[in-house]
């Protein structure tokens, strides 16, 4: 199985991307080179052939541009006709209407990164299977307006605890700014959206919040 990469983890929104003027592969590409570890291709409005087109799309882009995680959010029949079309894909995420993780895995095979949104600690005991938690929303965001209500980071925080030691990804609203509180709560990776996808310039974004990440990270004497 893929571990999955702390730090920034970047949630490849194909709407988000468009409003934006930008190619989600390309935007996965840039991300990566900045030091992204982990893309998962989100497009809530595609039909399942252009799931699979955009996943192929992202798979090629990141074998140039580096080493990361690619994950499939809800489809696990994209993933799977995706890695029949040759693409590198480790996995899938999952929400709480999907497939149920132990699921996904049979289908997915042992090996595959399977990841579960699990925002209160009664839905984390709820994914046990899971190779980590998708937590959120950390605040309110117009990326997804339904989500909700906002768990702050104290909710990340009970997620953490409630893990067993599984990795905690944070997601909703978030931005450079929070990294340090989030590491310091004991998440594992941050995701976000509309911070990568929605800016003017993907990469250079992805870049400034990698840094925020890793400087989050330093000791108080290297600051
Ligand atoms: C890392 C991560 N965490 C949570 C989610 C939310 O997933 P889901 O519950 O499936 O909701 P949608 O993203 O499908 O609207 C996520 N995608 N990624
Ligand atoms: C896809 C998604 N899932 C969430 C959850 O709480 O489950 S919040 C969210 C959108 C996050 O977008 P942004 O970084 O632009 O706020
Ligand atoms: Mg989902």
């Amino acid at each position: 199985m893929s571990a999955l990469p702390a730090g920034i983890y970047l949630v490849l929104d194909a709407d988000v991307c468009g409003r934006a003027g930008h190619r989600p592969a390309d935007v996965a590409g840039a991300a990566v080179r900045a030091g992204v570890g982990t893309v998962q291709v989100r497009a809530k409005r595609a039909t399942a052939r252009e799931l699979v087109a955009l996943t192929v799309s992202v798979a090629d882009a990141l074998r140039l541009a580096g080493p990361a995680v690619l994950v499939v959010d809800d489809r696990v029949d994209v993933a799977l006709a995706a890695r029949a079309r040759g693409a590198h894909v480790d996995g899938v995420h999952v929400g709480r209407r999907d497939l149920e993780v132990d699921d996904a895995r049979a289908l997915l095979g042992p090996d595959a990164l399977v990841g579960a949104s699990a925002a209160l600690p009664e839905h984390v005991r709820a994914v046990a299977g899971a190779d980590y938690l998708g937590s959120g929303p950390l605040r309110l965001t117009p990326t997804k307006p339904e989500a909700g209500p906002a768990i702050g980071v104290a909710g990340a925080r009970a997620a953490v605890v409630a893990s067993g030691g599984r990795p905690v990804v944070a997601i909703g609203g978030l931005g450079a700014a929070d990294a340090p509180a989030l590491r310091a709560a004991g998440v594992h990776a941050m995701a976000v959206v509309g911070a990568v996808c929605g800016a003017t310039d993907p990469g250079g974004a992805a870049a400034r919040l990698v840094e925020a990440w890793d400087r989050a990270a330093a000791p108080a004497v290297a600051r």
